[in-house]
């Protein structure tokens, strides 16, 4: 399978920053995986121009309904028109700050599906649940209630951020990623069968390029949805280059 290095910049990023992607671009379209940006509403277009088509750009939320009296809201139509191909749904900073439950996380995959995007959906335990030793019991209740019915290969990609891994610098170890994506693809298994296979499992929580080139190596690991090192060219072509060795060692 293609692996996939996203990143999520999040609320940050204005005209200027534009220039990172430019960089990206020219270093970076031909990478041996995919590359997908999502850079806040306001640059999507501008990015999608620059990117002209060399990488994937995507948006960080989008609202379940297609048009209406919904103000500050973007539909997925939204996103698709301003050059969006995929979008993040469900990010744990979205279920903590508006109150996404998991059945909006569903309503809005559905909403990505029918606009033709791919859904990033986000899973993830806090430290309190890990602490209690509930993780996998949490992960399988979010996966169960976000991911809907008619998620494939293609249009379904899943991330799993840890809520405690999250602009921290800390890392569960490799044993706990590689415990909770095996226990996510064999979930995924039994509720959609062989297309589980080919649906593309993200690590996010303080990926780096120092730690890109383990966390690559570990089962299951498809890729990584990454916030704060995808703001840099620089940063985030250095774990683009060890998601592509990690592609080749495979
Ligand atoms: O969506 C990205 C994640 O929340 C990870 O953010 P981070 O790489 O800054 O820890």
């Amino acid at each position: 399978m293609r692996k996939l290095a996203a990143g999520n910049w999040k609320m940050n990023g204005l005209k200027a920053d534009l220039a990172e992607i430019a960089a990206l671009v020219g270093a970076h379209s031909g990478a041996d995986c995919d590359v997908l940006i999502c850079p806040p509403a306001t640059l999507l277009a501008p990015m999608a121009e620059a990117a002209a088509g060399r990488i994937a750009i995507g948006g960080q939320d989008c609202h379940a309904k297609t048009s209406g009296a919904h103000t500050g809201d973007i539909s997925a139509q939204m996103l698709k028109d301003a050059g969006a191909s995929a979008v993040i749904l469900g990010h744990s900073e979205r279920r903590a700050d508006h109150g996404e439950s998991d059945a909006d996380v569903a309503a809005k995959s559905l909403a990505a599906y029918a606009a033709g995007l791919t859904a990033v959906i986000c899973v993830g335990e806090t430290e309190a649940e890990r602490d209690a030793g509930s993780t996998l019991e949490v992960i399988g209740a979010q996966l169960a209630g976000s991911v809907p019915e008619g998620a494939t290969a293609l249009n379904t990609v899943i991330a799993y951020e840890p809520v405690w891994a999250i602009g921290t610098g800390r890392t569960p170890t490799l044993e706990q990623i590689a415990e909770v994506h095996d226990v996510i693809r064999e979930t995924l298994g039994k509720a959609f069968g062989e297309e589980a296979k080919g649906m593309r499992l993200l690590y996010g929580g303080s990926v780096k390029p120092s730690n890109a080139e383990e966390i690559f190596a570990v089962s299951n690991v498809d890729g990584a949805l990454v916030g704060g090192a995808s703001l840099k060219a620089r940063d985030f072509g250095a774990i683009i280059a060890a998601l592509e060795t990690a592609g080749i060692e495979a």
